[in-house]
């Protein structure tokens, strides 16, 4: 047998085994239509606790209409989705939205909202800061904020409500090498660091165009194509070129920047 054949296997045998554990997100069939345009199609997809997941493909692919519709900001036109509910999940976006207000109250805002007394939501936010190299800059505007910034804010705000699916939309794609480093290794830190006792693992399902980040946050890669799953693989097996060449020769052209 093949090194790619038994590479192969492997991954069958791994997501056989992913099939057996009760699912953290599992979408049937799920198709997404926006009057002419089949944004997805028959998209089955199960993903485990604790999993850090890429979305990968060329532009208009699906990516982000899979990831909306996972936190349920589109409902699908067919198939079913399973995900945890909205309050434990969070998501963030290419550019992240401020409120108007101080950096701080940016994350406090949202903690008191869901019921947090103003001075525990004010030191947890502080807490938050702290741990994306904020703290310093808690009194300013948050819109001041360079993106980079206003991106690790929007990190800190999803981690102080302790999501357990973290939802990100090309977080890192309009931001400078440098900050692009710190906010990957944000996502690094967070989902790559053991979970605290009693505490749900994080999930992270991402959507990127740099296949570099790929490779250094995500376990599994999925790449879509005119909103289908082409391949679903372990990130070890998608950047072996005979494995990906024999599981989606189309995935492979994708890699090798030749799809026409
Ligand atoms: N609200 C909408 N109304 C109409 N068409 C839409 C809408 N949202 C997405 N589409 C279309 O659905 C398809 C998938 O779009 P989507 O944004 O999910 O792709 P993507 O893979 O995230 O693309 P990119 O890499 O460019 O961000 C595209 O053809 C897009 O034009």
């Amino acid at each position: 047998m093949s090194d790619a054949s038994r590479a192969f296997l492997d991954t069958a045998v791994q997501h056989a085994h992913i099939g057996h554990a009760p699912p953290f997100i599992a979408l049937q069939n799920v198709g997404v239509r926006f009057g002419a345009v089949q944004a997805l199609q028959a998209v089955t997809l199960r993903i485990a606790p604790g999993d850090s997941v890429a979305l990968i493909g060329g532009n208009g692919c699906g990516k982000s209409t899979l990831l909306r519709v996972v936190h349920g900001l589109i409902a699908p036109s067919a198939g079913q989705v399973q995900a945890p509910p909205r309050a434990a999940q969070a998501m963030l976006f290419q550019r992240p939205w401020m409120l108007r207000n101080s950096v701080l109250n940016n994350i406090a805002i949202g903690l008191w909202l869901r019921g947090a007394r103003w001075t525990d939501a004010k030191a947890r936010a502080l807490q938050a800061l702290r741990r994306v190299q904020l703290a310093p800059l808690a009194g300013r505007s948050a819109r001041g904020l360079s993106g980079g910034q206003q991106q690790r804010l929007a990190l800190a705000r999803a981690w102080a409500q302790q999501p357990r699916l973290l939802l990100l939309d090309e977080p890192t794609a309009s931001l400078d090498p440098r900050a692009k480093h710190e906010v990957e290794a944000l996502m690094h830190e967070f989902t790559h660091a053991p979970a605290g006792e009693g505490e749900p693992p994080l999930t992270m399902l991402f959507a990127s165009h740099n296949l570099g980040q790929v490779k250094r946050l995500a376990r599994r890669v999925v790449y879509l194509e005119q909103g289908c799953v082409l391949a679903d693989l372990r990130v070890e097996d998608f950047f072996n070129r005979d494995v990906l060449r024999a599981v989606s020769p189309r995935a492979d052209l994708f890699l090798k920047g030749e799809l026409l």
